[in-house]
């Protein structure tokens, strides 16, 4: 088999005027789990949709393990997909759709499926339309991390999920990286994308502006960092490196920024009494924001 798993050239889709996805390059090695992130209408659920045959490109292409993502009757036999906003059939039970599912795909793993139903939780006797946004999203999951497809394409699939099930979510992504599947998996959550992944493209805007490893994305972040004490206020922590402008909050707190490794104001700290110590992890946006320049990231 063709050891691209997705391969973009120029794939691009306008809507009229307007530009969903510009000129996208991406390539996927089979076997890769890769993070596919942006924030809300960056383009990623359009370009899902062009990979799996559901949109016509504009312009550019796109190849599923070397076929074109037209040729949905031969791609669709390599890949399982679970979209954004799941949709069951309302009056089949969750066992019946896993039934129907497991005939209809690149064929299953029964047993597989089944201790992933014990893991996710699911009451699969239950109609479809009486389940939760979440309990669709396990449905879909299931289904999917049931096949042997040698491609799982996951649009935004934890957004429904508690933590105990985003936990079992990381792990069967694990599991099918072990089995040599690739993970094609869109997110606007770095800590799944960075829990799970091993590259990350980074769209904005519908163009891609990023694609990383994961290591050098973490040295992208750049934490805030609250700290009470009591006594004398650390010291020299504005002179360390990857800490950014000390900022006093009163007579007994500070706060400071911090980018890459932080035991150089830990070790600062630990020379001062702290009584609390929080440190909150940038969203998206802001790293965003931090890299490329607030002039930029708005469309
Ligand atoms: N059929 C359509 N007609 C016109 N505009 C569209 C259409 N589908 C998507 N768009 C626009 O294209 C842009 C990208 O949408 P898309 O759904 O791909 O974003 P996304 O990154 O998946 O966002 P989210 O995280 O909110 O799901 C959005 O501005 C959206 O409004």
């Amino acid at each position: 088999m063709n050891d691209r798993a997705l391969h973009t050239v120029d794939l691009t889709k306008r809507y009229g005027r307007f530009t969903a996805v510009d000129s996208l390059s991406l390539e996927v090695p089979a076997g890769e789990v890769f993070g596919f992130l942006g924030p809300n209408g960056a383009g990623k659920s359009t370009t899902i949709r062009m990979l799996l045959g559901l949109a016509r490109p504009s312009a550019g292409r796109a190849r599923v393990f070397g076929s074109d993502a037209s040729d949905v009757a031969r791609t669709h036999r390599l890949l399982a997909y679970v979209p954004a906003d799941v949709a069951l059939w309302p009056t089949l039970t969750g066992a019946e759709i896993l039934h129907l599912q497991a005939r209809t795909g690149p064929g299953i793993d029964p047993a597989y499926r089944d201790e992933l139903v014990e893991r996710f939780a699911l009451d699969t006797s239950r109609p479809a339309r009486t389940y939760s946004t979440g309990n669709r999203q396990k449905v879909a999951l299931v289904a999917a991390f049931a096949t042997r497809a040698p491609l799982l394409v996951l649009d935004e699939p934890t957004s429904g999920l508690d933590p105990l099930m985003e936990r079992e979510f990381r792990t069967a992504v694990g599991q099918a990286r072990d089995r040599g599947q690739t993970v094609f998996l869109s997110s606007h959550q770095l800590s799944e994308v960075e829990a799970v992944c091993d590259r990350v493209g980074i769209l904005r805007a519908g163009r891609l502006i990023e694609i990383a490893a994961m290591r050098k994305l973490r040295g992208l972040r750049r934490a805030e960092v609250t700290v009470s004490y009591t006594g004398a206020p650390p010291a020299g922590l504005d002179t360390l490196p990857g800490v950014g402008p000390v900022e006093q909050l009163g007579a007994d707190r500070l706060r400071f920024s911090l980018t890459g490794t932080p035991a150089p104001a830990l070790r600062a700290l630990a020379a001062a009494d702290v009584t609390a110590l929080v440190i909150r992890e940038p969203t998206l946006e802001e790293i965003f924001l931090d890299y490329y320049g607030s002039a930029e990231a708005t469309r």
